[in-house]
C-alpha cells in the first residue's frame, strides 16, 4: 500500500484515490522496468515511465465501451437507446444535461462497438484528493462515538463500505447492490446521502453486517451516494439496489462514468476493449466449427455469435456447472441460438481415436448427446482432435492454452 500513512498507527486506514497505489514487489516492478529503459536515454526516465503506468492502473479509463449484439439490434439503435437512458438517469439524479454532456458514438474501427464518456462542464473540482466528503463537521450524528473523527471517519456524513470488486464496479459508473456491502453506519435510512468506501483487503475477512466502529483495515473514499434503502434492509435483502452514486464529479473520485448495466440487456453488453478486440481478431466466418475453452459468464462466445448472425457452430465450455447455467441462459436472452453451453474441463476433453469407433464430428456429437434432467445442459465428455475450426482459450491457464487446444 502508499507509503503516504506508514506512520498512521490508527487501526483504521483511509486513502484518497490520488494516495492510493498499486503495490507490486520490488522483483516484479524491477522486470516490467527493464524494457522500459531501451526506450529512454536513463534509467530514472524509465522508472518515472513506469510510475506514470501504475498511477493509471488505479483509474478507470474516461470511456465506457459496450459492444453491440448484431443479432437482436443494430449499432445506431442501441447507441439511441443508450443515449436516451443516459438523459434520464442525469434527470433523475437532479442533474442538468447541459451540465453534464452525455457522448454515445460509434467506435472508429470497430463496427459493432460503441464509446461513451460523460463530459462535464466543470470537471475541477472532484474529491480525488480528499478521504472525506467536503463538509461542515457535525458531531450530532454520532455521540456515542467518540474517536470516530480521530479515526479518520467523516462527521457530516454516516458511511458504507464496499468489498473491493464493487468498489471497481463503483469506479467504473456501477450503483452498489446490497450484496455488495460490507459493513454500514448505524441510523441509515432510504434517501440518505452517505460516504462510501471500498474495502481494499480480502472482503471475505470482514464480518458483513457488523458495525462500522469495528472495522478494521484499509479503505478508499469512492465519494457520496444515496442510499436506496435502510441500513437494516441493506443486510436483509438477498438482493437489489443499495446505494446510487452520484453522477456529479464533485461528489465522487475518479471520472464521471455512466452506469450501463441494465440497459438494453440483450441488445448490447458492456465489455472491455481487450475482450472485443479479441472476436476482431479471430475473424470467425458463417458455418466455422469454433470452441470457447473458457467461456464464462460467455461475453467471448455472444460475441462469435453475433458476429456470425449465428450462423457458427459455437461450443461454449466452462468447467464451472453453476457458471455455465447461468450462462445458458444470458445466451437464450440475446438469442445467441448457434451456442450449445457445455460444463466441460477443457484440459481433458480430448477424445482418444480407437480403431474400431467411429471418429464422429463436433455436430454429431452435440446431437447424439442427452439433456441433463437437472438442468438440461448436455452431456458431453469431449471431442475428437482437429474437430474445430477456431478456438478460443485462456492464456492464463497454461495447461489448457498449452494442451488440449493444441490438439483440438
Ligand atoms: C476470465 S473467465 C473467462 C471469461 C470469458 N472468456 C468471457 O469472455 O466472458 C475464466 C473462466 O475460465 C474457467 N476455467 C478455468 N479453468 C478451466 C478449465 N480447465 N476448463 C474449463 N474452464 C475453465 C473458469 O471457471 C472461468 O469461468
Amino acid at each position: 500500500m502508499t507509503d503516504q500513512h506508514a506512520e498512521n498507527t490508527s487501526p483504521v486506514v483511509l486513502y484518497s484515490l490520488d494516495q492510493f497505489q498499486v503495490s507490486i514487489s520490488d522483483e516484479v516492478k524491477e522486470h516490467l522496468t527493464r524494457p522500459l529503459q531501451n526506450l529512454y536515454a536513463t534509467r530514472e526516465e524509465a522508472v518515472k515511465h513506469f510510475q506514470r503506468m501504475m498511477d493509471a492502473m488505479k483509474r478507470p479509463p474516461i470511456q465506457s465501451v459496450c459492444r453491440v449484439n448484431l443479432i437482436q439490434s443494430s449499432r445506431e439503435q442501441v447507441m439511441e437507446g443508450i443515449r436516451e437512458s443516459l438523459q434520464k438517469w442525469i434527470i433523475s439524479r437532479g442533474g442538468d444535461p447541459e451540465q453534464m454532456r452525455v457522448r454515445v458514438h460509434p467506435h472508429p474501427q470497430l463496427h459493432d462497438t460503441i464509446l461513451v464518456d460523460v463530459i462535464p462542464k466543470d470537471t475541477t473540482a472532484t474529491l480525488d484528493k480528499t478521504i472525506v466528503p467536503p463538509k461542515s463537521t457535525d458531531t450530532t450524528l454520532f455521540p456515542h462515538w467518540p474517536t470516530r473523527e480521530q479515526m479518520g471517519w467523516p462527521m457530516s456524513h454516516r458511511a458504507i463500505l464496499c468489498d473491493r470488486f464493487c468498489g471497481e464496479a463503483v469506479l467504473r459508473g456501477s450503483d452498489i447492490f446490497v450484496r455488495g456491502i460490507l459493513l454500514a453506519d448505524v441510523g441509515i435510512v432510504a434517501g440518505e446521502v452517505v460516504a462510501v468506501y471500498a474495502h481494499l483487503g480480502d472482503g471475505r475477512k470482514v464480518a458483513r453486517g457488523r458495525k462500522l466502529e469495528e472495522y478494521r483495515g484499509e479503505c478508499l473514499f469512492l465519494g457520496l451516494g444515496t442510499a436506496c434503502c435502510s441500513r437494516v434492509d441493506m443486510f436483509r435483502w438477498e438482493s437489489g439496489l443499495g446505494v446510487t452514486i452520484s453522477p456529479f464529479p464533485w461528489d465522487r473520485a475518479g471520472p464521471s462514468m455512466p452506469p450501463l448495466s441494465g440497459i438494453l440487456p440483450n441488445a448490447m453488453m458492456p465489455q472491455n476493449l481487450p475482450s472485443i478486440v479479441v472476436t476482431h481478431a479471430l475473424q470467425p466466418e458463417p458455418n466455422d466449427t469454433i470452441l470457447d475453452m473458457c467461456s464464462a459468464p460467455g461475453g467471448k462466445s455472444l460475441h462469435l455469435a453475433s458476429w456470425t448472425n449465428n450462423q457458427a457452430t459455437i461450443v461454449a465450455c466452462d468447467r464451472s456447472r453453476r457458471k455455465m447455467i447461468a450462462a445458458g441462459e444470458t445466451f437464450r436472452h440475446a438469442g445467441a441460438t448457434c451456442i450449445t453451453p457445455l460444463a466441460l474441463d477443457t484440459t481433458s476433453c480430448v477424445l482418444q481415436l480407437s480403431q474400431d469407433a467411429e471418429r464422429k464430428t463436433v455436430q454429431q456429437i452435440l446431437s447424439s448427446a442427452k439433456p441433463s434432467t437437472k438442468d438440461s445442459l448436455l452431456d458431453v465428455k469431449g471431442f475428437y482432435p482437429e474437430s474445430f475450426d477456431r478456438i478460443l482459450t485462456w492464456s492464463l491457464t497454461q495447461s489448457i492454452s498449452g494442451d488440449s487446444s493444441n490438439k483440438l
